[in-house]
């Protein structure tokens, strides 16, 4: 087969493989180009099609050309008209000679289409293309940029060492806006002001085959992803603590990374406190693991995969020394951004230039006979992603209010559980969904609860976090409708509540996901004494009890992300 059927048939995608592009096109052995061949030549075809796409539906082309499909059209005709090297074919070969035989007018069309954009010279056409500057004007395009987040492990290495060694070559800039509009390959980066560590690079920065992030030097992680471990301001004297959702293992990682920079500070050569990661999902427990491990954090996290938080018991001694919990579960998703990490391929549609040619009657006639492209039947946009990632959270959006009744029943359980650790002294929860109903309701009805109010369970004020995030302006909000006013608080009190709330949204010059995390810490003064931890379990789940998501991404895993 040649190397353009090959190419159109990772895009078609008959077989229906899953995985991402370059897992597709790598892991495919009985193919006869080279994988590099192939991803170069989808890669560079998607970066033009814009273009292409108009050239070939002026040119006429597909009405001419029965034997090609859309895709065949755009691959073929961006090795005749933008590759060195032209076609890569034999001269007699059937592709070879049906977009030969269209070369004089393709290159008209081309000619007038670098005019109509505004460009002088092919150069200066090539170079916009390269810096994505037609793709952004496309107005199709509604995913809002992105910064590619990137924290620095500082369990292996430093911010420091990272900008001198894998972001030598790159320059600093003082605002984030640079970075959103900055081009793939810009070499810039922006040391974020709120969360250490972590800094922003341009949103399609490909440092995936890095070897830094190979060796788990640097984790791609929302800016928003490292609120809560950071929220939670672990310090030596809080002993071991939970994460009682961990996979794929974000937020695990970074507090191994913050136990581990507090301890060689204070106590440089004991490291006694340790993580314990909760993951109820085997399939993505092993993911845990993996993270885990390329974050060398396996010394600081004890992985218990497959167990259920919910099914601990506060009281067993082995939880005796934990004095943190950070809770990240399960929840709608509806903060997630999708990531702009795919490439666009806007084909060209094969009804277009029917009336323009000579042949263009007898090709109507033929119509009818004519058995249908598989491919003419794709969406006028295939939308690929380039790396393998796996995902915090699976967005879901069948019967929102239903679903959101039982997460939020899921979400209370498990957070008013944790407040039931006798030794816990703060506690972390987050969601990445931007519903009222999991994020300010579960953690005004946890603080009404049993387990709170017998344990002296308070919102950690806003004048109380972390200098980072006590600086973070988004705040929480009260949605009238949703909870009742009978809540037992006064206006103040609830204000103090909802300040205490830290939310982020989507698509904003912040450059994050849609999240929100709260935290908790214990006021002994103000406990009900008297209760034991039976008297303050949580309610037993309810009969349309949360249900877990169907992971989509199970699959075999190829690095970390957000
Ligand atoms: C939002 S994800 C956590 C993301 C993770 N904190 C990170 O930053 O990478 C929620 C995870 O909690 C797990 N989970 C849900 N209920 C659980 C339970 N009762 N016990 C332990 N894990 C649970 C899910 O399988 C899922 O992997």
């Amino acid at each position: 087969m040649s190397l353009y059927y090959e190419a159109a048939t990772v895009l078609t995608n008959p077989d229906k493989a899953g995985g991402s592009l370059k897992s597709r096109i790598y892991k495919k052995e009985d193919r006869k180009s080279s994988p590099a061949q192939v991803f170069a030549l989808v890669t560079e075809a998607s970066k033009w099609s814009l273009v292409l796409k108009e050239v070939i539906e002026k040119s006429g082309l597909l009405a001419e050309e029965r034997k090609l499909t859309p895709i065949l059209a755009l691959l073929l005709t961006h090795d005749l008209l933008v590759s060195k090297n032209g076609i890569a074919a034999p001269t007699n070969h059937v592709l070879k000679l049906s977009i030969n035989r269209h070369k004089a007018r393709l290159t008209a069309e081309f000619t007038k289409a670098r005019i109509r954009a505004g460009f002088s010279t092919l150069e200066a056409l090539k170079n916009a293309i390269n810096d994505e500057k037609l793709e952004s004007q496309d107005t199709s395009r509604k995913i809002p940029l992105y910064p590619r987040w990137v924290r620095v492990n500082t369990i292996k290495t430093t911010l420091a060492n990272q900008l001198l060694t894998t972001f030598a070559e790159y320059e600093e800039v003082r605002d984030l806006g640079q970075i959103l509009s900055a081009s793939s390959r810009s070499k810039v980066y922006f040391i974020d002001p709120n969360i250490p560590n972590l800094i922003a690079l341009p949103p399609k920065a490909d440092l995936g085959r890095s070897s830094a992030y190979a060796q788990g030097d640097i984790i791609f992680q929302d800016k928003a992803s490292c609120f809560p471990a950071y929220l939670l301001d672990v310090k030596p004297v809080d002993g071991d603590v939970i994460d009682g959702c961990a996979a794929p293992g974000n937020k695990t990682t970074h507090l191994a990374a913050i136990i581990s920079e507090k301890t060689s500070q204070t106590h440089p050569r004991s490291l006694s406190q340790n993580v314990i990661a909760f993951e109820k999902d085997k399939i993505r427990a092993v993911i845990l693991e993996k993270m885990v491990n390329l974050a060398s954090a396996e010394h600081i996290v004890s992985i218990k995969g497959g167990y259920d938080f919910l099914a601990t018991n506060p009281d067993s001694p082995q939880f005796a020394n934990v004095g943190a919990i950070l809770l990240d579960p399960s929840c709608s998703g509806s903060g997630i951004v999708g990531r702009d990490d795919v490439i666009r391929m806007h084909l060209p549609d094969p009804q277009s230039g029917r009336s323009v040619g000579p042949k263009a009657s007898k090709s109507r006639k033929r119509k009818r006979d004519q058995k249908k492209d598989h491919d003419s039947q794709l969406s006028p946009t295939i939308k690929l992603e380039l790396d393998e990632s796996i995902a915090e959270e699976t967005p879901v959006n069948e019967d929102l209010n239903e679903r959101l009744e039982a997460l939020s029943t899921f979400q209370l359980r498990i957070l008013t559980h944790a407040m039931c650790f006798p030794k816990a002294q703060k506690i972390s929860y987050s969601t990445c969904s931007v519903h009222f109903e999991e994020n300010e309701n579960v953690v005004f009805r946890a603080l009404g609860s049993t387990a709170a109010t017998a344990r002296g369970w308070k919102i950690l004020k806003r004048e109380h976090q972390i200098d980072g995030l006590m600086s973070w302006k988004k705040r929480g909000f009260w949605d009238n409708g949703k909870l009742g006013n009978d809540l037992g608080t006064s206006l103040e009190e609830r204000q103090d509540v909802l300040n205490g709330c830290i939310r982020c949204e989507k698509g904003t010059e912040d450059g994050t996901m849609g999240f929100f995390v709260a935290a908790f810490v214990r006021d002994d003064a103000s406990a009900q004494n008297g209760f034991k931890t039976n008297d303050v379990r949580p309610m037993p789940a309810p009969l349309d009890s949360y249900e877990e998501h169907d992971y989509e991404d199970d699959e075999e895993w190829d690095g970390f992300s957000d």
